[in-house]
This record gives structure tokens, sequence and C-alpha cells, in this order.
């Protein structure tokens, strides 16, 4: 089993700062500030710093990618929609990673993941453009292997297995949702994706998944941020790395 992902760390965080930006627009107020929170996620720990530019601006605006693209010391992972705007956006910004996930404007929060082979020629237009501004793509998907196949058509070497499912499930179904990421995690890997995962992952869910070996990042946000409104963000932060490597590498 390794320990160690073909990028060299045991498990690598990115911390996801949309929900610092949904407590600052609950008032309008320039606080909490969403870059301070990156700079101090990056000290505590995080691997990288993940933002989901909606179509909506609900939370993340353009400004805030703007302002923190320069500051980062880690890199930035930036969620986006499969639209022009969002792809012609993202590539005047040049961050490391693009995520690319689907939307709609009514939901709460992402619901599934990109179907990629159903919407083959846009996403393969999409990741075409971003690669060739030096972007690495991944694909926010369902643990699919026929979407895993479509985004090896497509020419994105990473993907995010969207972890809803199993996060919004109890005993059983849970069980099974866990079983499909496991499988999903050993098909991509063994096509030679970087495989990622995230959304719903919290500090007593995450084990399950961090202790999944051949997962190279995982991608959390909403629960650091509820956490540390009780043990502050950097602890908040810190408490989730230390988790994910401690799982990783079998210690209690
Ligand atoms: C794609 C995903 O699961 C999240 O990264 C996404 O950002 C969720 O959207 P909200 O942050 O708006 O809940
Ligand atoms: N792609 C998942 C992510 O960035 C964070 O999702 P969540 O932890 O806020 O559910």
């Amino acid at each position: 089993m390794s320990f160690l992902h073909p990028s060299g760390t045991i498990i690598d965080l990115g911390v996801n700062i949309d929900h610092v930006a949904t407590l600052r627009n609950a008032r309008g107020t320039r606080y909490p500030d969403p870059i301070r929170a990156a700079l101090l996620a990056e000290q505590a720990g995080a691997d990288c710093i993940t933002l989901h530019l909606r179509e909506d601006r609900r939370h993340i605006k353009d400004a805030d990618v703007i302002a923190l693209a320069p500051q980062l010391l880690t890199r930035m992972n930036l969620e986006a929609a499969v639209t022009q705007e969002m792809i012609d956006f993202a590539c005047k910004i040049r961050p490391a990673d693009v995520c690319l996930v689907p939307e709609k404007r009514t939901e709460v929060t992402t619901e599934g993941g990109l179907d990629v082979a159903g919407n083959f020629n846009a996403v393969q237009a999409a990741v075409r453009q971003l690669q060739a501004e030096g972007i690495r793509v991944s694909l926010f998907i369902d643990a699919d292997e026929a979407q895993m196949d479509a985004t090896i058509a497509v020419g994105a070497p990473v993907i995010e297995l969207h972890t809803g499912r199993y996060a919004d499930t109890e005993g059983a179904e849970q069980e099974a949702e866990l079983e499909r990421v496991r499988r999903g995690v050993l098909y991509g890997a063994s096509k030679g994706l970087k495989v990622n995962a995230g959304h719903g992952l919290h500090y007593t869910n995450v084990q399950a998944i961090a202790a999944i070996p051949d997962i190279a990042e995982l991608n959390i946000g909403h629960a650091i941020v509820a956490h540390s409104v009780f043990v502050g963000w950097e602890n908040a932060v810190r408490e989730m790395k230390a988790i994910m490597v401690s799982t990783r590498l079998g210690r209690k």
C-alpha cells in the first residue's frame, strides 16, 4: 500500500473558503476576509486553496479570486461551471488547477457530478482552452466508470470524486456509497488519473475516505468553516489535516 502519492505527499488537503465568503456576504461587510482565511489556512497546513466562483456569486466574488491569486504560497484550485464566461475568466487568472463542476442556480449546494459523457464536446472544448493556458484540469464527477472513461477521452488528467451521497447517507446505504467510491478510486488510478475527492466531508466521516490509498487530495470546506466557529480557523484546518494524515498512515 503506497502512503506516498506520486505527487510525493501523504495526502493533500484542499481547504475550500466558499463559506467564509458566505459569512462575509451575510451582512455585506468586508469581514471575515476570505483572502486572510486562505493565507492562514496555508500556514495551518492546507496544501491548496479551493474556491468556487458560482455564476450567481452567492459567496466567492470575482474580486476575491483576483486578489487571492498572486498571494497564495501553495496553489489555487478554482472551481467553475462549464460556461464560456467562467472558462474565459479562469484563463485570465491562470490558477494551477481548475475543477469543472456542474451548477444549477437553484441548488443549495452541488448536487451531483459533472455529466462529462453527456456534454462531451462542451467539456472537451473547455478542457482544451484551459490546458492551452497551462492550467491543470480536474473534473468533478460521480464515481462512475463511464464518466471516468469520458474524462480520459476529453483529456483531463484529474478527477474529483463526489462524496456527497456517502456524506448524506448512513448505515448500509453509506457503506454501499463508500464501496462505490473505493471502486471508483481504484478504476481511476488504474487508468492513470490523479484521483481527488470531496463534498460533505467532515471530522467523523473523512476517515473512511482518507484511508483509501490512491486518493491524492481531499477538498473540504463547509465542515472546516463550521468547526472553526468553536475551535478557531487555524485549529480547524490543522485538525482536519492531522486526521487525514494519521488515517492514511494507519495511526489512531
Ligand atoms: C463542487 C463541490 O462539491 C464544492 O466544492 C462546491 O463548492 C459546493 O458548492 P458550495 O460551496 O456553494 O456549497
Ligand atoms: N469539491 C468539494 C469542496 O471543495 C468542498 O466541499 P464541502 O466540504 O464544502 O462540501
